[in-house]
C-alpha cells in the first residue's frame, strides 16, 4: 500500500523538484501539490509540469495533504512551517528534507506544537540548485536518515520511511543531535575546506586567476565542485549546525597542526603513517561497495 495519497511539497528547488519528479515516477497515482515562496519558481514549475498542482499561497497547498515536506534552507524552516500552520489537517504529518536536524525540529516544535513531526535528510544532492536542477533518481541507492523525536508515533516513522524507500533510498534511524554530529565530519567540515581553499587560491597575490583555472587538475577541481554549492543553503547550515561544526573544526584544526609540525620538522614518517592509515580507509569503503553510493555524498551529474 502506498503510504500517501496526497503530499504537498513547499520549496521546489533541486531536493524538492526531485522529489516531485521522483515521486510522480515511483508512485504515478499519488497527488503531488506544491509551493515555492518565489513566484519566478513556480512560473518555472507550472511550465516544465512539475506538479499536479502549483499553488500560490502555502495555506492553499496544504489543505487536503496528507504529507507536507518541506524543502526550503534550513533556517527558513519555521517559517514556512508557520505560513501554512492555520490551513493544515488534523492528521497531516509534516516532515523536511534540512541537512541540519536538531534545529529544524526545534523550530518545526515551535511552529507547530502538537502535530506529528518526522524529520528526514535524503543524503544526496549536487552543487546545483533551483526546479530545473532536480532529476527523478537523485536518491536511488543514497541514504535517507531519518530523525524522528524520541515520542514520535512509529506508524507515522514508518509511512515516511516507506515513502523515502519507494523512490530508492536505503532508510536508517538516528538521533537528531548525533545526526547533527556525524553530517558535521562527513559533509558541513568538507564544504567548509571547498569554500576555504578555493577563496585561498583566488586571494594569492602572486598565483594568477587564469594559473588555477587553467591548473586545477584533479583534487582542486574536485573542490571547486563542491564550493559552487547554494551560498543561502550553506550559510543556514553553518549556523544552524554551529555548536557541532565548531566541535569538528577544533578537532579538525589540531590535526591540521599535527601535520603543519610533521612537515616543518621532516617527520616523514607520521606523514607516511597518516596517509597509509588514510588510504586503507578509502580502500576498505570500496570493498564494501560504497564508493559511490553511500559515503562520498559528492556524486558529480
Ligand atoms: N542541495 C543539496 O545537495 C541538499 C540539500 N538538502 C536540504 O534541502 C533543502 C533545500 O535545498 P535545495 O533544494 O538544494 O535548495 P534550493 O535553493 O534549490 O531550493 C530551495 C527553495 O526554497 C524556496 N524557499 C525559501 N524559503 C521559502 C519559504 N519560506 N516558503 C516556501 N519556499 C521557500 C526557495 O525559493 C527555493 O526555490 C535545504 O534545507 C538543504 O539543507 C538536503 C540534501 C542535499
Ligand atoms: O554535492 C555534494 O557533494 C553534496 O555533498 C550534496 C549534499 C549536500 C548537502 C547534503 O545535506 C547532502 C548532500
Amino acid at each position: 500500500m502506498l503510504p500517501f495519497a496526497r503530499i504537498t511539497i513547499i520549496g521546489l528547488g533541486l531536493i524538492g523538484s526531485s522529489l516531485a519528479r521522483a515521486i510522480r515516477a515511483e508512485m504515478p497515482t499519488v497527488r503531488v501539490t506544491g509551493h515555492d515562496a518565489d513566484p519566478a519558481v513556480r512560473d518555472t514549475a507550472r511550465r516544465i509540469d512539475l506538479c499536479d498542482d502549483i499553488t500560490d499561497t502555502a495555506g492553499a497547498s496544504v489543505t487536503d495533504a496528507d504529507l507536507v515536506i518541506l524543502c526550503v534552507p534550513v533556517r527558513a524552516m519555521g517559517a514556512a512551517a508557520a505560513e501554512l500552520a492555520d490551513d493544515l489537517p488534523a492528521d497531516a504529518i509534516i516532515s523536511d528534507v534540512g541537512s541540519c536536524k536538531a534545529d529544524v525540529l526545534a523550530q518545526l516544535v515551535a511552529a507547530l506544537p502538537g502535530r506529528t513531526i518526522i524529520p528526514a535528510h535524503p543524503v544526496a544532492g549536487t552543487e546545483n540548485s533551483g526546479p530545473e536542477a532536480g532529476f527523478a533518481t537523485l536518491f536511488k541507492g543514497r541514504w535517507c536518515i531519518v530523525t524522528p523525536p524520541a515520542d514520535a508515533d512509529p506508524v507515522a516513522v514508518e509511512r515516511v520511511a516507506e515513502l523515502w524507500r519507494r523512490v530508492g533510498a536505503d532508510v536508517e534511524m538516528m538521533d537528531p543531535a548525533h545526526h547533527d554530529l556525524v553530517l558535521a565530519v562527513t559533509s558541513h567540515l568538507p564544504h567548509l575546506i571547498a569554500y576555504t581553499i578555493v577563496g585561498t587560491a583566488s586571494d594569492l597575490e602572486n598565483v594568477t586567476q587564469s594559473e588555477v583555472i587553467k591548473y586545477s587538475a584533479g583534487g582542486f577541481r574536485d573542490f571547486t565542485r563542491i564550493a559552487a554549492s547554494d551560498p543561502t543553503m550553506w550559510r543556514d547550515v553553518f549556523l544552524a549546525n554551529k555548536d557541532a561544526v565548531l566541535e569538528m573544526l577544533q578537532r579538525f584544526s589540531e590535526d591540521l597542526s599535527a601535520l603543519q609540525r610533521a612537515i616543518r620538522w621532516n617527520d616523514g614518517d607520521a606523514l607516511f603513517n597518516l596517509f597509509t592509515h588514510t588510504r586503507a580507509i578509502r580502500r576498505s569503503i570500496i570493498e564494501q561497495g560504497q564508493d559511490d553510493a553511500k559515503p562520498d555524498f559528492g556524486r558529480a551529474h
